[in-house]
């Protein structure tokens, strides 16, 4: 069995890492970008900010015009959780732009898009799989131009994994996604880097590590901390739903290995993708967990429980950047080992939202530098 230090040494305060990126986020618009955007700058220097608004982002001006958006929120919004950490960094984030791939976008704007430094990369949402995807891919044919393109730019294909199939249940989807698309994807082009974005089954995590170098995935902070009992049993929580839907223990075991395991295939990105607390309690609920404000202290919870806090930085913020063929960031982030109160609401400008971990106490906090 491999030994490590950290199994011999008193665990640490301090955790100081290089800082790292969120590989997948949604930073919405209006008011919710205002209220939210400051929380994922203050943790991570970059982040691939997805493209499911309403409309979705399509063209490069588009994209051009929603990156400012976000740069102005980010200067416009106040200070949150009683400080910004690393204050000066806040405004030396990166939102890296992603286009919404569609049946009949064109090759060249996507192409030109990435050439021009605008798209980092392209995503696919199979037709109404999630928030935001009724303009999605119907079938994956249609978009093979697409992607012969992108293969032969360099320019990275993230993909939310599932098959939407009225007759899959729901607990299958990505599994099933596996062997109908994603096998098939990736055997057809062999040099496309493809992200299977925010992994939920033992399946997923065994075929990214089957696959080639060319396949990366994310993992969230939630799929790593819940199993679906979490969700239903005692009461139903809908802060807890979100896509894909947290599955079985056992594949909630198995992402926990994939994370820390040290394969520099799987790297961080939270999904945190905030909607307004009366869209989540109702009826009939939006899928999503807003898990930016304590992101990094939910991740190094994870770790430090598996004994592998010596892998974090690697997962946070080396084996993302290294798929997307980008350089490593400069600063660094402290992490110090304190009492952290989550609230239960954190006011989201004239928006209410409920983070995850709401009303619990974490044993980390991001140190204000
Ligand atoms: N993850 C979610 O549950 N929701 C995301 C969409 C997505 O990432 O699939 C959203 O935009 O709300
Ligand atoms: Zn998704
Ligand atoms: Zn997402």
């Amino acid at each position: 069995m491999e030994r490590r230090m950290t199994q011999f040494s008193p665990a640490p305060d301090r955790l100081t890492l290089r800082r790292p990126d969120d590989w997948h986020v949604h930073l919405r618009d209006g008011d919710v970008l205002k209220a939210v955007v400051r929380y994922t700058a203050r943790q991570f220097g970059r982040a691939i900010v997805m493209p499911n608004l309403s409309p979705p982002i399509t063209t490069v001006a588009a994209a051009r015009a929603y990156r400012e958006r976000i740069l102005a929120a980010l200067a416009e919004s106040p200070a949150v959780l009683g400080g910004d950490g690393a204050v000066g960094d806040v405004s030396a984030f990166v939102p890296l732009m992603t286009c919404y791939l569609t049946d009949d976008i064109s090759p060249d704007e996507v192409a030109r898009g990435h050439q021009e430094g605008v798209f980092t990369a392209a995503k696919l949402y199979p037709a109404n799989a999630t928030t935001n995807s009724a303009h999605g891919v119907t079938d994956v044919r249609n978009i093979y131009s697409v992607l012969e393109r992108m293969q032969e730019i360099g320019m990275p294909l993230l993909i939310h994994g599932e098959v939407t199939d009225a007759d899959i249940d729901i607990f299958d989807r990505e599994a099933v996604f596996i062997d109908r698309t994603m096998s098939r994807l990736v055997a057809d082009f062999p040099a496309l880097k493809v992200v299977f974005e925010h992994i939920t089954t033992e399946d997923a995590a065994q075929f990214v590590v089957d696959a080639p170098e060319t396949v990366g995935a994310t993992i969230t902070p939630h799929h790593l901390e819940i199993s679906r009992n979490a969700m239903l049993v005692g009461g139903i929580r809908p802060h807890y739903y979100c896509l894909p839907i947290v599955k079985r223990e056992r594949h909630r075991q198995a992402l926990r290995k994939a994370a820390t395991g040290g394969n520099a295939k799987f790297f961080l990105g939270t999904d945190t993708a905030p909607h307004a607390r009366n869209a989540k309690e109702t009826g009939c609920g939006c899928a999503g967990i807003f898990n930016a404000p304590h992101a990094l202290e939910a991740y190094a919870k994870v770790f430090e429980e598996e004994d592998a806090l010596d892998r974090l930085e690697a997962f946070a913020s080396e084996n993302g950047p290294r798929f997307y063929g980008l350089p490593l960031n400069e600063g660094t982030v402290t992490l110090e080992r304190a009492q952290n109160a989550v609230p239960e609401t954190l006011p989201g400008g004239q928006v209410e939202i409920v983070p995850f971990h709401a009303g619990s106490m974490l044993s980390w906090r991001l140190a204000s530098s």
